[in-house]
């Protein structure tokens, strides 16, 4: 599923209207009565409901919906809360077929007026402001919005909550906080933004009767797991260990060594042909405890952690994972080097690799295979030079704007995590919960990582598939047997095999 600017989306609009000749009421209307009937999901026949209406086409939308509810019986009162002046073109049109149809509309004048019909509703639907908002709310807005956030009414908006803008780079906004969202055609960034994700709610999606084939593609979309079903790799009856990935781990010390268990036991899980770890010797009796499968390298250590030192062996490899329990120690940014300019398959670097990386970074632009980052924020903030404050304000412009200066692909690990492919496509995963919020669910991402990016063509997809895999995982988890409390890291691991036996039987029907 595409996610969209508002620009993206005045485009489709366009494209609606002057390509495909759908008339801009039809194209109203058609929106309208999705909504309305995708919100009928969440009105009972005895609420009673009020419908505030604003200036633009989302006002107009809520003419629409106020009157397929009306037409079903349902008790609505709408209200316009501007003046009649200001609803003008095709909301104006559905404003008189609503009042031609019989039904009445409730002009605005004051707060005091209208809040005790407020208080009296079960249900407020906010038909305000979508995708055109600019600034900071003016009045009346404001006021209402700031009245309606305090009831106990069940709140809806129409496209996007009022007062939230829909692309990024605003973090300070007062908005209608919906309990549920039903979103126009597409996603808008601001869906995925930690300063703007909670005034939506739950939210859905409608079609609404756009020509889908004369849309032009934004080059950004949603990752779901019906995706991974269709791009997960089909394991061949005839393969062998060789056919599935020859990885090598790097990190793990003295006083990590759960790190790199973590990882090379998702990446085996994840079906990955052969595992070598490297790691200190003296972590290697307590890592290979746990990890049966996999052969070790011995590393140069210092007084605990991996030492500086060229890895030679890593060339050897189809792919190399680096930097889980690796430490930060001055220095240690040898061994990176080495990586940069031996490794000739995807290079993942993650968590300690992160931080090291910061003064390699011009040199990954010189790479001839796949670099991968996966940073969480304070990482990704500490590799872009900003603030992790202003990171999230602008996640997309941020990823992009890196991957395509280095020449990187990059995964921002969070609620939404946002993958970025060195060509500047972007895809967001929503999946996974707070229980993942705990140390070690980012090196069992990793390994998930290592063992997908070995085994499937696409490289996007091979990224977006492991943090969807990751985080379905987690939330069946949590559904089925486990709490956000007490889901751990390595429970994460054992609950893959669920998560893959629903794959592979997917992908051979
Ligand atoms: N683009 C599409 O394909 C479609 C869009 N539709 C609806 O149209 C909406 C977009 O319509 P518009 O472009 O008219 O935008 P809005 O409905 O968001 O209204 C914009 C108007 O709000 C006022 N405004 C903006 N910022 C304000 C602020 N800070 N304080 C107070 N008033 C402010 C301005 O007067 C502006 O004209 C979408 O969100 C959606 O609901 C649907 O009708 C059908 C199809
Ligand atoms: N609240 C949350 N909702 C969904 N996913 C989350 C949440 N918190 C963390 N995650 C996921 O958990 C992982 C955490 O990675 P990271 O921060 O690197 O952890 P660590 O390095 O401590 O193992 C990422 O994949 C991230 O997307
Ligand atoms: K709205």
């Amino acid at each position: 599923m595409d996610i969209v600017t508002a620009q993206e989306m005045y485009d489709w609009d366009r494209a609606a209207i002057e390509a495909a000749g759908i008339d801009g009421k039809m194209l109203m209307e058609s929106a309208g009565r999705a909504v309305a009937n995708d919100m009928l999901q969440h009105i009972k026949k005895q609420d009673k409901v009020i419908i505030l209406i604003g200036a633009g086409n989302n006002g107009g939308d809520g003419f629409v919906i106020a009157r397929t509810l009306l037409n079903k019986g349902y008790e609505v009162d709408t209200w316009q809360v501007v003046p009649d002046e200001k609803i003008s073109g095709d909301a104006e049109a559905h404003k008189k077929i609503f009042l031609s149809s019989g039904y009445d509309v409730y002009p605005f004048t004051t707060i005091e007026d209208l809040l005790p019909h407020l208080k009296r509703a079960d249900v407020v639907i906010d038909a305000m402001l979508g995708i055109g908002v600019k600034g900071r709310l003016r009045e009346p807005y404001a006021s209402i919005i700031q009245v309606v956030n305090d009831l106990h009414a069940f709140r809806m908006s129409v496209d996007l909550p009022t007062g939230v803008p829909a692309g990024e780079g605003e973090s300070v906004f007062d908005a209608f906080r919906a309990d549920y969202t039903t979103i126009i055609a597409a996603p808008k960034l601001s869906v995925f933004l930690q300063q703007s994700r909670p005034f939506y709610g739950e939210w859905n999606v409608v079609e609404i009767g756009l020509p889908v084939p004369l849309l032009e593609k934004p080059k950004r979309k949603l990752w779901g797991i019906d995706d991974v079903k269709e791009t997960f790799p089909v394991r061949a009856a005839d393969s062998h260990k060789g056919s599935h990935g020859k990885g090598l781990m790097i990190g793990g010390s003295a006083f990590m060594p759960g790190s790199i268990v973590m990882a090379a036991r998702a990446a085996l899980k994840s079906g990955l042909g052969l595992l070598s770890v490297a790691t200190v010797r003296e972590a290697i009796p307590a890592v290979s405890s746990f990890v049966q499968e996999a052969t070790f390298l011995n590393v140069e250590e210092q007084e605990g952690w991996i030492a500086g030192q060229a890895l030679e062996q890593a060339s050897s490899y189809d792919g190399v994972l680096v930097g889980m329990g690796l430490g930060r120690r001055d220095g240690t940014e040898v061994l990176l080097q080495s990586l940069i300019d031996s490794v000739d398959g995807p290079l993942i670097v993650d968590a300690d690799g992160l931080y090291l990386m910061k003064s390699l970074l011009p040199s990954l632009k010189n790479r001839k295979t796949p670099t991968i980052l996966t940073p969480h924020p304070g990482e990704f903030a500490h590799l872009a030079g900003v603030s992790i404050e202003e990171l999230l304000k602008s996640p997309f412009s941020y990823s992009r704007n890196f991957a395509l200066e280095y020449g990187v692909h990059l995964i921002l690990k969070g609620p939404s995590t946002i993958i970025t492919s060195a060509d500047g496509e972007q895809r967001v995963d929503v999946s996974g919960n707070a229980g993942l919020a705990k140390g070690g669910s980012g090196d069992v991402l990793s390994g998930i990582l290592l063992g997908m990016v070995l085994q499937t063509e696409s490289l996007m997809d091979a990224m977006s598939n492991s943090c969807v895999i990751h985080g379905c995982t987690a939330d069946w988890l949590t559904q089925e047997t486990h709490s956000e409390t007490d889901l751990l890291a390595s429970d994460v691991i054992e609950g893959l095999s669920r998560t893959f036996r629903t794959l592979s039987s997917s992908s051979r029907s």
